[in-house]
């Protein structure tokens, strides 16, 4: 018998069909094939060449395309969230539970010793377990947000929790986390957890059950900047969590578009503002026109990208949102955009000095080790939690004022979040933030940190293989 240390892991990869998960699956899958682990990526045939791009395809690494099967809601072709309303992403859900017996077979012929699964398969943990395979749920959330939101003290027993409920956190929370309760238009958001669409599980079940039956939790996280909500999550899942670090994404690959290029290389170095809501979160009319009127009134340039659900259209969308006579104003120091942008070269732009964004964590790390300043405009979900990670207990962005009752944002409470990072920079809180941004750079920028991080998880691993 092989040493552990010997030991040739062999895993499969399989999260959700959409960006936002899959990105940080193909940059764990990268850090483990470093490590001498061969991959098997499981996705469906669509979103093959994307995988294929951000996939370090070595002989350790191949991609197995899964079709989705057809059902009612659902356009063929249509293999991840980005083409999708809501609604369809909820069908697709359903789909993706009609393929357990599709992965059944192939994960019988592969055998590897671990499936890493998401949040929307808690049904791989009994079919892996029937083939003698272990499931370790991967999370591609903070484990902040996991903790607030789906403890198990907040989330079994008859009572659904309530608004109220929400507001605070949850019973044994870290009692020196900087949440202490949070707004009530973010509760009202995060009560869609423990609604059902069309009759299905609701999204904490799924999630619950997955974290509640895999064999291990596997996190994109590090003690460094989560250790009391890892320390409380293991305690309330009673299971291992292991850390897999933070993932910082490698530098990115090829140029930035010439057009982006020149406008950007325009400006003085760390004086544009760009703002970018990542691959799923959209504002509303009214919020587009305060953040508009605000990053003008900050006199500063600018650089806006605003996008739209899939079925709208995005130039009519943009003309009717943006406040009348605004491109005029702003001519010269203001490009509104529609459309995906190379972000990870954008914000390593020297001009670039300030992300204006949704908190959404990959993003927020891409921020972190660049030198722009986070001014955080959280707007669902885990993103509110992530804002006061960053903002609260790290201390390295400002969260952007808010009404609690609604969420309201006035074209001041934006400007003057920009100001504080980017212009009041010796006064407070700009100062303190602006040097633990730079000490956050310093840290994730390590790459003996990554490399140990990878190494104990893959240790960690064959000890349980
Ligand atoms: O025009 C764009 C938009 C996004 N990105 C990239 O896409 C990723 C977006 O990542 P992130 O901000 O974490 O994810 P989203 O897909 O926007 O967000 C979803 O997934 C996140 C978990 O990864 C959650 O934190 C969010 O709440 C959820 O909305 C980042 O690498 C960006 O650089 C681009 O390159 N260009």
């Amino acid at each position: 018998m092989a040493q552990q240390s010997e030991l040739k892991l062999h895993v499969v990869m399989f999260p959700w069909f959409a960006f936002g998960h899959i990105s940080p699956f193909v940059q764990l899958a990268n850090k483990l094939s470093l490590q001498g682990v061969g991959i098997s990526f499981f996705s469906a045939p669509g979103n093959v060449a994307r995988i294929k791009s951000g996939l370090g395809l070595t002989p350790k690494a191949e991609i197995i395309p899964l079709p989705i099967p057809q059902v009612e809601g659902l356009r063929p072709g249509f293999d991840s969230t980005a083409e999708m309303t809501p609604a369809m992403a909820e069908v697709l859900k359903k789909a993706l539970d009609l393929m357990q017996p599709q992965v059944k077979s192939i994960l019988s012929q592969l055998k590897p010793h671990f499936v890493f699964f998401d949040f929307a398969q808690p049904w791989i943990p009994k079919l892996a377990c029937e083939l003698g395979i272990k499931a370790l749920h991967f999370s591609v959330y903070s484990v902040i947000s996991q903790a607030f939101c789906i403890a198990p003290v907040r989330t079994t027993g008859a009572k659904i929790p309530d608004v109220e409920d929400m507001m605070k956190p949850p019973k044994g929370f870290p009692s020196n986390s900087a949440i202490t309760s949070i707004k009530r238009f973010q509760a009202e958001n995060l009560m869609y957890l423990f609604k059902s669409f069309d009759g299905g599980p609701p999204v904490y079940v799924r999630a619950r059950e997955g974290l509640t039956n895999c064999t291990a939790v596997v996190v994109k996280a590090c003690r460094e900047m989560e250790g009391p909500y890892i320390d409380y999550c293991a305690t309330q899942f009673q299971k291992p969590f292991l850390l897999a670090g933070p993932l910082v994404p490698d530098p990115p690959k090829g140029v930035l578009e010439d057009k982006w290029a020149n406008w950007l290389g325009q400006f003085p170095a760390k004086s544009v503002v760009f703002c970018n809501f990542g691959s799923e979160t959209f504002l509303d009319e009214d919020q587009i026109k305060e953040l508009a009127i605000g990053l003008e009134l900050t006199g500063l340039p600018f650089f806006l990208v605003l996008n739209f659900p899939a079925e709208l259209d995005s130039q009519s969308e943009l003309t009717r949102t943006l406040p009348e006579g605004f491109m005029e104003r702003v001519e010269g120091r203001g490009i509104v955009h529609t459309g995906w942008v190379r972000q990870a070269l954008i914000l390593a732009h020297d001009s670039v000095g300030c992300y204006l964004c949704h908190s959404g964590f990959s993003s927020v790390i891409e921020a972190l080790v660049n030198d722009c300043q986070l001014a955080l405009l959280p707007q669902k979900g885990d993103q509110f939690l992530n804002s006061k990670l960053v903002a609260g207990d790290m201390k390295a962005g400002f969260e952007i004022n808010r009404r609690g009752e609604d969420g309201y944002f006035g074209k001041d409470d934006i400007s003057e979040a920009i100001k504080s990072v980017m212009v009041d920079v010796e006064k407070e809180p700009g100062k303190t933030i602006r040097e633990n941004h730079k000490k956050w750079k310093e840290f994730l920028l390590n790459g003996e940190m990554e490399n140990k991080y990878a190494a104990e998880l893959v240790a960690q691993l064959k000890t349980i293989a």
